[in-house]
């Protein structure tokens, strides 16, 4: 990997006053031949990605704000070091930390085939939040498809527990018509009930709320929408699949209305697949997404 070369042709610098109107965070614009993405230095987090001659991969909210600090709502959030709210302590942050924090942008690359890659590390000091110390880099792959390779080091010199999705907002066109493919025969923890356990027979469909861990998950998810989206991971073990519904959406500021124009179908290991890490010890894993 290279260090990066501000001078790209296949990159530039922005920021979210300059592309939508709202300003506050510093974004990369990312145009090659295959694709156009959108990345926002907080976080890490891809807003947009479009491959050339299809349809927008990615929901982006029309409401969400972009101040430092605030989760973007839409593209894909990565959460870590724990997934949903803090188990230990309900008062801390939901999903994390790393997602509302700046990374660096520690390089990027083109390959052969045209694909962007744009690396970014994240380092926690280990603190009152989260008490390790970590390391985290985030390989973004633009190409024909939005691919993720994640690599998580413990720097703490004891073991911890670490739980994380890459939070995927799919655009959709009416979520009411949504199935998603490969979990049929899975089973999973309810969060609308409280997290009972229960196994899923056929599609995931979205007929209101839907907040379901999915534990043991298979590899390949498909999401049947007008341009279907395909999900292929490797070591990711859970996948949870979210929307709110009309109801719920009225109560959240950057949802609302909105709320059938996105699918989340998130990959990671959280809950039973959460990741156990020695001291000095790197786990890693990856998720490619086309449409
Ligand atoms: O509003 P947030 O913190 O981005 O979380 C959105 C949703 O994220 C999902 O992953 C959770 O399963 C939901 O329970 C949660 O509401």
């Amino acid at each position: 990997m290279a260090a990066l070369d501000q001078t790209s042709h296949y990159l530039t610098r922005t920021n979210s006053g300059t592309l939508y109107d709202k300003p506050g965070l510093d974004l990369l614009v990312v145009e090659t031949g295959l694709c156009r993405a959108v990345i926002s230095l907080q976080g890490a987090q891809v807003l947009e990605f479009t491959a050339r001659g299809r349809a927008p991969l990615l929901w982006l909210s029309p409401t969400t704000v972009f101040a430092p600090g605030n989760a973007v709502r839409g593209g894909v959030p990565l959460c870590l070091p724990w997934f949903g709210e803090n188990r230990s302590d309900p008062g801390k942050p939901k999903h994390g930390l790393v997602r509302n924090q700046l990374w660096e942008l520690a390089g990027s690359e083109e390959r052969a085939d045209g694909t962007v890659v744009i690396e970014f590390c994240f380092r926690h000091p280990g603190d009152a939040l989260f008490a390790a110390s970590f390391d985290c880099v985030l390989k973004i792959g633009l190409g024909k498809d939005l691919s993720f390779g994640l690599s998580l080091t413990n720097t703490a010199d004891v073991p911890a527990e670490y739980s994380w999705a890459l939070h995927s907002y799919f655009a959709v066109a009416d979520i009411g018509e949504v199935e998603v493919e490969g979990l049929s025969g899975v089973s999973y923890l309810d969060k609308t009930r409280g997290f009972a356990r229960d196994t899923l027979s056929g599609v995931q469909a979205f007929s209101g709320e839907v907040d379901r861990v999915f534990e043991q998950a298979p590899a390949r998810q498909k999401i049947l929408t007008p341009n279907p989206i395909s999900a292929e991971s490797e070591n990711c073990h859970t996948v949870i699949t979210w929307n709110p519904g009309a109801d719920l959406a009225a109560t959240i500021d950057d949802i609302g209305a909105a709320f059938a124009g996105f699918v989340c179908v998130e990959h990671g290991n959280a809950f039973a697949n959460s990741w156990q890490l020695q001291a000095g010890e790197t786990a890693s894993a990856s998720l490619t997404l086309s449409r």
